[in-house]
């Protein structure tokens, strides 16, 4: 039996834009009491782009199951055929200075929370997920991916650079030499080759499948203390963020990167 659990209004949790605002509920989360399972579900058709309130939304739903006693988190798509076509192309369009801050802002704190949780996440990955898609896949713990779909950091194909922290991610996944091969050439990898470089860890048939795969992840860790578990992971992960969020260079990127879409 799944119950649901509401996502934090965005208004609440960001009140400074309220204009920019939305009831509308662009993300799904469920818990299964039987499991402890909760299952975190994207909801923006057509492509589930991630724009600031989808972004808002998500980060308030990882941030919310970190209070709930639960096993493990999966993030997964309510759309047939696409996971997250990545960052919403709109927010990057000669936005105000105030709306960019903001958009950037609530990728990182959400790109944060997902690689951080207390908690083990698997992105059960049914569909393309390009980009800032394969983003939020890589701060999970584990990926499983349904066949015959596409993956992975294809910026530079855009003419744009993905930020350190989107390299670091990926680097925390595949071998710097498989990072550098795909990041420069911005390698969108089908499903069989992401799994041949580990950039997945499994394969899937269809949905449901990936759903099976991702729930069977979380009972490895049925044995281990959650705390030891956790702390594990801050040890492994916590450098990468702190490069992230603090260094003098992440502020001047992002500076850099807020005139390039001001000016777009
Ligand atoms: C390009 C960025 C420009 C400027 C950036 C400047 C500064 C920023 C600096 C740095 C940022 C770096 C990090 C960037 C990360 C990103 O995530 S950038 C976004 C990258 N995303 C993509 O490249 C995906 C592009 N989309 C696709 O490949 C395909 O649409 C798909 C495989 C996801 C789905 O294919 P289909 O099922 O065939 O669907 P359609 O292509 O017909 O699309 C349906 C509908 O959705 C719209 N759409 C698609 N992607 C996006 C998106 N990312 N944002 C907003 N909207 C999107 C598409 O236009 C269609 O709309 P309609 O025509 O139906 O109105």
């Amino acid at each position: 039996m799944a119950s649901k659990i509401f996502v934090r209004p965005i208004s609440i949790a960001f009140n400074a834009f309220r204009n920019y605002s939305s009831s509308s509920k662009l993300v799904d989360v469920s818990i299964n009491d039987k499991t402890g399972i909760a299952t975190v579900t994207m909801q923006r058709p057509p492509v589930n782009s991630l724009n600031y309130e989808l972004l808002i939304e998500l980060n308030g739903a990882f941030q919310d199951l970190g209070s709930k006693k639960i096993k493990g988190a999966i993030l997964t798509s309510s759309l047939k055929t696409i996971f997250s076509a990545g960052l919403d192309i709109l927010e990057m369009y000669k936005p105000k200075p105030e709306r960019a801050n903001a958009f950037w802002t609530s990728l990182q704190d959400t790109w944060i929370t997902i690689f951080n949780t207390p908690y083990p996440t698997v992105a059960a990955i049914n569909g393309h997920s390009p980009a800032g898609g394969c983003l939020l896949s890589l701060a999970c713990e584990y990926r499983v991916m349904v066949n015959n779909y596409t993956i992975g950091l294809n910026e530079t194909k855009l003419g744009i650079v993905a930020p350190f922290w989107f390299v670091a991610s990926m680097k925390n996944t595949i071998s710097n030499r498989e990072s550098e091969l795909a990041l420069t050439s911005g390698r969108l990898y089908k499903t069989d080759e992401a799994f041949k470089v580990g950039l997945v860890d499994e394969t899937a048939e269809n949905k449901e499948d990936a759903l099976a795969k991702a729930e069977k992840f979380f009972s490895r860790f049925d044995a281990v203390n959650p705390i030891a578990r956790f702390l594990t992971k801050q040890e492994l992960r916590g450098k990468i963020v702190k490069v992230g969020r603090k260094t003098f260079i992440y502020k001047i990127f992002r500076k850099f990167q807020i005139c390039m879409m001001t000016r777009i």
